[in-house]
């Protein structure tokens, strides 16, 4: 158990512990003489916990002891109303990377050449042939998903559909041309879940302390510089914690601008809005939440085509069999995603059809308002079992075999 007193000074304090938050304390303990504290809300022995390491388990984490469980807005129109949707949270060391679904991609090359006026872009760098080595003496390691002999008819159906539709299937997405179907590279390298945990992991000057949540924000306001963070514990005790060098928020998407705008930090209209005194006007600070829209079907399948009686439905001979070999080598189907395939689709043929679209794109210079240069429209992830941490309306069917198709779009409309 970690031990950190009132008054303790560090270096650095990075405030959460996601992806983010670790891949900054990782980097800068690459400094043996800086010291890094690490303040995390949820609990710390990520790199140790079977319900996250496994897998298998991915379809399970939903509204467990790790996920923040927040909603997503009820939408209540005259013409629509919907209810409330879980909207998963990684609340434990390395965040939502803990519990999320795995998939590896880079972006678009044309996505990064299109930013290349506002932000430092190094096409040479983001596409070297070095991406191909594809990390796995990084330290999150990831590798190509592990195709496993039982999804094997599976993949060949998937393949030969895809195939037939006229679209190409391609092992390489590392060149930036995304519009394929894809061997995809997962977060998971031997049969366990890499997290950004494992960035931290055994570095003996960054200390961790999990389960408390930022109170404040120390900021001099004559600087506008933050050094210090008064946590609280879950025993209600306050800590009072200094950085010599800086304070990094990294909450992940919903909880920084809340803890910044709170600090004063963030627009000014809205921040006075709350009373709250405004340090520093920072137009962007909370806005720009893009809603990231995905859509998910659950198909009964034929059996033999699906992995539920491996997985999800308990003591069938696959399923003791498969936790015997998971339990050898960490082999078998509990090792893996089951997201062996992932689709990344232009849907130009049926965009076309559409008068308004026409009409929208000639006042665009022909461009396809939605990725004018070639990027997928959509990203199709094919999952063999009865996506439950999808689908929370049914319980999980106690026989069959179905598959999961997750259709999101790539890019926002109103991003573009
Ligand atoms: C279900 C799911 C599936 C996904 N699948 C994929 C995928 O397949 N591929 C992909 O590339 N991306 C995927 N993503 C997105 C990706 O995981 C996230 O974009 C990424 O992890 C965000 O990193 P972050 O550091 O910004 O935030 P987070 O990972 O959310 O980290 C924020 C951290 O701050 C902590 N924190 C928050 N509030 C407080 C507080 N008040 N006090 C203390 N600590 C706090 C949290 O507990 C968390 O550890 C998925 C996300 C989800 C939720």
């Amino acid at each position: 158990m970690t031990i950190v007193q009132d008054n303790a000074r560090f270096d650095f304090i990075v405030v959460g512990k996601g992806t983010a938050g670790n891949v900054f304390a990782g980097r800068l303990a690459e400094n043996p003489n800086a010291r890094i504290l690490v303040v995390e809300a949820g609990v710390e022995n990520a790199k140790d916990l079977e319900a996250i390491r496994v897998p298998s388990n991915a379809m399970d984490l939903r509204d467990s002891e790790y996920d923040w469980s927040f909603k997503a807005t009820m939408v209540k129109r005259d013409d629509y109303e919907r209810i409330e949707k879980p909207n998963t949270g990684g609340k434990v060391l390395g965040g939502n990377l803990s519990l999320n679904s795995f998939t590896w991609a880079p972006g678009s090359k044309v996505t990064f050449d299109m930013w290349e006026d506002v932000i430092y872009h190094d096409d040479t760098n983001a596409y070297s042939p070095e991406l191909k080595k594809i990390c796995q003496k990084g330290p999150i390691p990831i590798a190509h998903s592990k195709l496993i002999p039982e999804m094997q008819p599976f993949r060949g159906l998937l393949t030969k559909a895809w195939n037939s539709a006229g679209h190409p299937v391609t092992e390489n997405i590392f060149d930036g041309t995304m519009p394929s179907l894809t061997h995809s590279v997962n977060t998971i390298y031997k049969g366990r879940r890499s997290g950004s945990f494992l960035y931290v992991a055994d570095k003996p000057n960054v200390t961790i302390l999990p389960q408390v949540h930022p109170r404040n924000l120390i900021i001099d306001v004559a600087d506008k510089t933050c050094r210090d963070v008064t946590v609280i514990l879950s025993s209600g005790q306050e800590l009072n914690l200094f950085a010599a060098r800086e304070v990094i928020v990294s909450e992940g998407v919903f909880e920084t601008p809340r803890l910044l705008m709170l600090r004063g930090i963030g627009p000014s209209a809205e921040l006075k809005k709350h009373g709250i005194p405004v340090i520093n006007d920072s137009p962007h600070v909370g806005q720009h939440l893009l809603d990231y829209p995905c859509v998910y079907f659950v198909l009964r399948l034929k059996n033999g085509f699906g992995m539920d009686d491996y997985v999800l439905q308990k003591g069938t001979p696959y399923k003791n069999q498969a936790i015997k070999t998971y339990q050898n080598n960490y082999s078998g189907s509990l090792g893996s995603g089951f997201l062996e395939m992932v689709g990344f689709l232009r849907i130009d043929k049926y965009l076309e059809k559409d008068p308004l679209f026409r009409q929208a794109k000639a006042c665009k210079d022909n461009k396809d308002l939605f990725c004018p240069y070639g990027q997928p429209h959509f990203k199709l992830d094919f999952v063999c079992l009865f996506g439950r941490a999808f689908q929370w309306y049914y319980p999980t069917p106690s026989k069959g075999n179905y598959i999961t198709v997750m259709v999101d779009l790539q890019r926002c409309p109103a991003a573009s």
